[in-house]
C-alpha cells in the first residue's frame, strides 16, 4: 500500500528568512529517495513539511495525487523515523509498536498480528516485553522502524536514522533498511549526511543547497554525470579534485578529476608537487599532494603504498575521465 509523493513549488519561510525556495519533486510509488546537502540546506525542514510537522508557506504537498497541506500529521498515512528514536520510555516494545494502531481503534488481534509481522522482520521477537532503556541503540532504532511498519503507511520518512549508531551497527542497520525497502516495496524518503547511505540506499538522490534542488538523479548518474561543480564536489568521497583547466590546456575554467583517476609518479607527470600527507586505510591509500598551481590534490590508490611526506611527486589526470566546467561552475558537455 505504498504511495507516490509530489512536491509542487514548495517553499518555507521562518519569519522573513526563506529556507526552502520553491522545490518541485516527484517520488514514485515504491521509490527510495534520499535528500543530501550541506548542513543547513533545508533537508530536515523539507522532510518535516512532508510529515506535517512544519507548515508549508507556499506550494503543495501531494500524496497519491491528493493535496495534504492541511491534513493533520497523524492523519497523513505517513510514518516518520527519527534520529533520536522518539520511543515512549514507560511502554514496552510491544506497546510502543502498537500504540498508533490502538489509538486508531484497531482490534487487539489485528494489533498483535501486525506487531508479530514487524517484529519478525526486524528480529525483535525476543524483546517485545522489554522497555526502551533495556535495549541497545540499534535495537531501539529497530523498534522505531517497527513502529512505522505496523502502521502500513503510504510513505516512510527517515531523518538521519543511523547517525546515533556506531560504525558497525550503522552498516548492519543500513543493510536492514535496504532489505525492508525491498520486502515492503514501500515509498521512502530519507535524509542523511552520509555519502555511503545515500549512494547505497537511494533509487534517487536529491542534492539540495540553500533551499533549492541542485540535481536529482540515480546515485551513479550523479557520480558519473554531475551537472555542476557543486554536485561534482558533493557526491563522492574523498571529494573530486578541481584543477585550473587553463594551466593544463583543457576546456573551460575548471577541470574536475576524481582521486581514483589521478596517477602519481616520483619521476614524471603533468603536475608537480610535494606529498603533504598519506592515509593508509587498509584497502586503499590516500595521498595528498600540495601543488603550486592547483592547490592540494588527493590521489586514491588501491591497496597499500609507501610514500614519504615532503617527497616530490608528479600527478597525471586521466583525461578520458575528466569533467569540464565553465566559469559559473556548470558542466560543459
Ligand atoms: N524553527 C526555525 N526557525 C528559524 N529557522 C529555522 C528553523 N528551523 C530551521 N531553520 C533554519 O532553516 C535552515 C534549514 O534547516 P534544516 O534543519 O532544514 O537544515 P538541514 O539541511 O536539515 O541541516 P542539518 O544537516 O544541519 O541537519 C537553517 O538555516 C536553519 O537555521
Amino acid at each position: 500500500m505504498s504511495g507516490s509523493l509530489e512536491l509542487r513549488g514548495v517553499a518555507k519561510a521562518f519569519g522573513k528568512t526563506e529556507v526552502i525556495k520553491g522545490v518541485d519533486l516527484s517520488v514514485d510509488e515504491g521509490e527510495f529517495c534520499v535528500f543530501v546537502g550541506p548542513s543547513g540546506c533545508g533537508k530536515s525542514t523539507l522532510l518535516r513539511m512532508i510529515a506535517g510537522l512544519e507548515d508549508v508557506t507556499t506550494g503543495d504537498v501531494m500524496l497519491d495525487g491528493v493535496r495534504i497541506n492541511d491534513v493533520a500529521p497523524a492523519k497523513r498515512e505517513i510514518a516518520m523515523v527519527f534520529q533520536t528514536y522518539a520511543l515512549y520510555p514507560h511502554l514496552t516494545v510491544r506497546d510502543n509498536m502498537g500504540l498508533a494502531l490502538k489509538q486508531a481503534g484497531e482490534s487487539r488481534a489485528r494489533i498483535d498480528q501486525s506487531i508479530a509481522v514487524a517484529s519478525n522482520m526486524l528480529a525483535l521477537g525476543d524483546y517485545l516485553e522489554r522497555r526502551p532503556a533495556e535495549l541497545s541503540g540499534g535495537q531501539r532504532q529497530r523498534v522505531a522502524i517497527g513502529r512505522a511498519i505496523v502502521r502500513t503507511p503510504k510513505l516512510f520518512l527517515f531523518d538521519e536514522p543511523l547517525s546515533n549508531l556506531d560504525a558497525a551497527l550503522r552498516v548492519a542497520t543500513r543493510i536492514e533498511i535496504a532489505r525492508l525497502h525491498r520486502e515492503l516495496g514501500a515509498t521512502m524518503v530519507y535524509v542523511t549526511h552520509d555519502q555511503i547511505e545515500a549512494m547505497t540506499l537511494a533509487d534517487k538522490i536529491v542534492v539540495l543547497r540553500g533551499g533549492r534542488i541542485e540535481q536529482v538523479g540515480a546515485p551513479m548518474e550523479l557520480y558519473n554525470n554531475p551537472a555542476n561543480t557543486f554536485v561534482a564536489g558533493f557526491i563522492g568521497s574523498p571529494q573530486m579534485n578541481f584543477l585550473r583547466a587553463g594551466a593544463l590546456g583543457a576546456r573551460g575554467e575548471t577541470m574536475g578529476i576524481r582521486p581514483e583517476h589521478l596517477a602519481i609518479s616520483a619521476t614524471a607527470g603533468e603536475i608537480g608537487g610535494r606529498i603533504s600527507h598519506v592515509e593508509k586505510l587498509g584497502g586503499e591509500t590516500l595521498v595528498y599532494v600540495r601543488t603550486e598551481v592547483h592547490g592540494l590534490l588527493t590521489v586514491r590508490l588501491f591497496g597499500e603504498h609507501d610514500f614519504t611526506v615532503d617527497a616530490v611527486a608528479f600527478l597525471t589526470p586521466d583525461q578520458a575521465r575528466a569533467f569540464h566546467f565553465d566559469t559559473a561552475g556548470q558542466r560543459l558537455r
